[in-house]
């Protein structure tokens, strides 16, 4: 059963509409990848999702849940790493992950264990207790993403999860991304970056013009490459007539 349903959304500001006509489905055991250019709709697409704006049209489900209803109970349920959202500057990492803790109604030792090992796990233990601002972005970055984890969720939103990260850490976190979705769970990462998707996803929906142009999966090997896909759907483009397919890779990956 989809632990994510989205159809037939719609949601306009003004004169704009950013999404029309949106649908997909994700399961539990899928990290499903939500790859568009930009002003394609996935980040209106994800604020419907956590319940940070009302659809104007169409139906959304999280954990059986309508987000709109009830945001509060969604966002405790679910896991969000929204995009270029920083932790609070006048917080340490420790400060911030046991604020996170106590809203979401997490047993402080459990708190305390899930931050010990994320700051094992991506490397920022010396800086448990430094205000952030004195931290790098790369930094702050992974004290996000520890805090999408902290209540270990059925259900993760990601916004280019891989954003600032030096490129160890980025083999660690997609490899965690893997076996978090692996276990049972649904990881929902959007990105404009061609080859993230292709590495990690499951399945891969590709955005454009406020919904979802085709639907990629990546487990049972379908023909062609997801750039060519992307290429094709996307802006119309024959990748044959292309001159450099790792040229046009880069300039996607804005
Ligand atoms: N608050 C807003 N007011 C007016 N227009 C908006 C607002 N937010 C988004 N839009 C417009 O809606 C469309 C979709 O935007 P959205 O942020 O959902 O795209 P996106 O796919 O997340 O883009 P990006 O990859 O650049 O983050 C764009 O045309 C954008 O300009």
């Amino acid at each position: 059963m989809a632990v994510i349903q989205v159809g037939g959304l719609r949601k306009s500001y003004g004169d704009v509409i950013a999404v029309d006509g949106m649908e997909f489905a994700v399961e539990r055991g899928e990290l499903y990848g939500f790859l568009g250019p930009n002003g394609a709709g996935k980040t209106t697409t994800i604020r419907a999702l956590t319940g940070q704006l009302r659809p104007d049209r169409g139906t959304v489900r999280v954990l059986e849940t309508d987000p709109a209803a009830e945001p509060i109970e969604t966002r405790r349920r679910v896991g969000i790493l929204p995009e270029q959202q920083s932790p609070p500057s006048f917080l340490t990492p420790r400060e911030y992950l046991e604020f996170v803790g106590d809203v979401r109604d997490i047993e402080p030792e459990r708190v305390a264990a899930q931050t010990d090992a994320w700051a094992d796990r991506l490397g920022f233990e010396s800086k448990l207790d430094t205000l952030h601002t004195d931290l790098s972005r790369g930094q702050q970055q992974k004290v996000m993403i520890t805090q999408a984890f902290l209540h270990e969720p059925d259900v993760v939103f990601i916004d280019e999860p891989l954003a600032n990260l030096d490129p160890l850490v980025q083999e660690q976190v997609k490899r965690f991304l893997v076996s978090y979705a692996a276990g049972d769970n649904a990881v929902f990462v959007s990105t404009h970056n061609i080859d993230v998707a292709e590495d990690i996803c499951t399945r891969v929906g590709i955005v454009a013009d406020g919904r979802i142009v085709t639907e990629r999966s990546l487990e049972d090997g379908d023909d062609g490459s997801l750039l060519e896909v992307f290429l094709d759907r996307v802006t119309g483009a024959d990748v044959r007539d292309a001159p450099s397919l790792d040229g046009l890779e880069s300039e996607l990956e804005v």
